[in-house]
């Protein structure tokens, strides 16, 4: 019996994105297939993050449709993809400084509950899952930042998403916080969920991504496994420019 492929969860169909003159994403397309990681990676202002925005409903795009689980949401608007099973993290992590750990992920609790009860305790459980048991009553300004990006993915779990759209989860963390935050990536998919991550890391995202697009100047330049885009030319040239050790 044939093997069937899961459905697209997520299809961005031929999307161009531009401010004024400035084209930061142009006819873009890509599908993500339920239960699938697909990585977005590309130098500095090549339009990942642009990407996330039009995908999340910050921008609605120039031209171009948004698909996901079957409903064109081209149009609606943050809050709207957000209760469709759409969230995402940050690349700067922006916590309430002042709340506690668990009270900022009860912000995203409440997008799926309305009793502070329900979402108090949703938002324990979404603590504990990300590893921040012991530091629930600490505010969020006392972490670290390995820690904040755990904070981001549970207050972002805490919306029930379906998509999780993860901006440079590893970006700044240290060596020896990585292996947990990668694991904590792979446990979230194991548990049903279907990722899209901005990722610089090689090694994260060999380990991590089923699938990889490269872009640069908003355009698709490639797309593979992980192996197939590591070989492409601008990859080598990127990769071995900033982390090479001869210069
Ligand atoms: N709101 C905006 N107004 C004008 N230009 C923008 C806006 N947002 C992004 N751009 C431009 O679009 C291009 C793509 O930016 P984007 O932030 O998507 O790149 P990126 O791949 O995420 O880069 P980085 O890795 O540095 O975050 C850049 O030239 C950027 O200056």
């Amino acid at each position: 019996m044939p093997i069937s492929t899961p459905p697209a969860l997520l299809e961005v169909d031929d999307i161009t994105m531009a401010f004024g003159g400035i084209v930061a994403v142009e006819s873009l397309s890509f599908s993500v297939r339920e239960g699938e990681i697909l990585a977005l990676m590309g130098p500095n202002g090549a339009g990942k993050t642009t990407t996330f925005h039009v995908i999340a409903g910050v921008h609605t795009p120039t031209k171009g449709k948004i698909r996901f689980n079957g409903q064109d949401i081209t149009t609606l608007r943050p809050d709207g993809r957000c209760r469709a099973g759409v969230a995402r993290t940050f690349q700067i992590t922006q916590p309430f400084h002042e709340l506690t750990v668990e009270e900022n992920v009860m912000v995203g609790a409440l997008a799926f509950h309305r009793r502070m009860a329900d979402a108090r305790t949703d938002a324990r459980r979404f603590v504990e899952m990300v590893g921040l048991g012991d530091r629930a009553q600490v505010p969020a300004k006392g972490l670290s930042t390995g820690q904040r990006k755990r904070l981001e993915m549970a207050r972002a779990m805490a919306t029930r998403p379906k998509l999780l759209l993860l901006d440079e989860v590893t970006g700044g963390v240290d060596q020896k916080s990585l292996p947990g935050i990668v694991n904590l990536v792979k446990q979230l998919r194991e548990d049903g969920l279907t990722l899209v991550v901005i990722e610089h890391n090689m090694g994260v995202i060999n380990e991590l991504a089923d699938r990889a697009i490269f872009m640069n100047r908003g355009v698709r330049m490639a797309e593979g496994t992980p192996e197939e885009i590591a070989k492409h030319p601008e990859v080598v040239e990127l990769y071995l420019g900033e982390g090479g050790e001869d210069g």
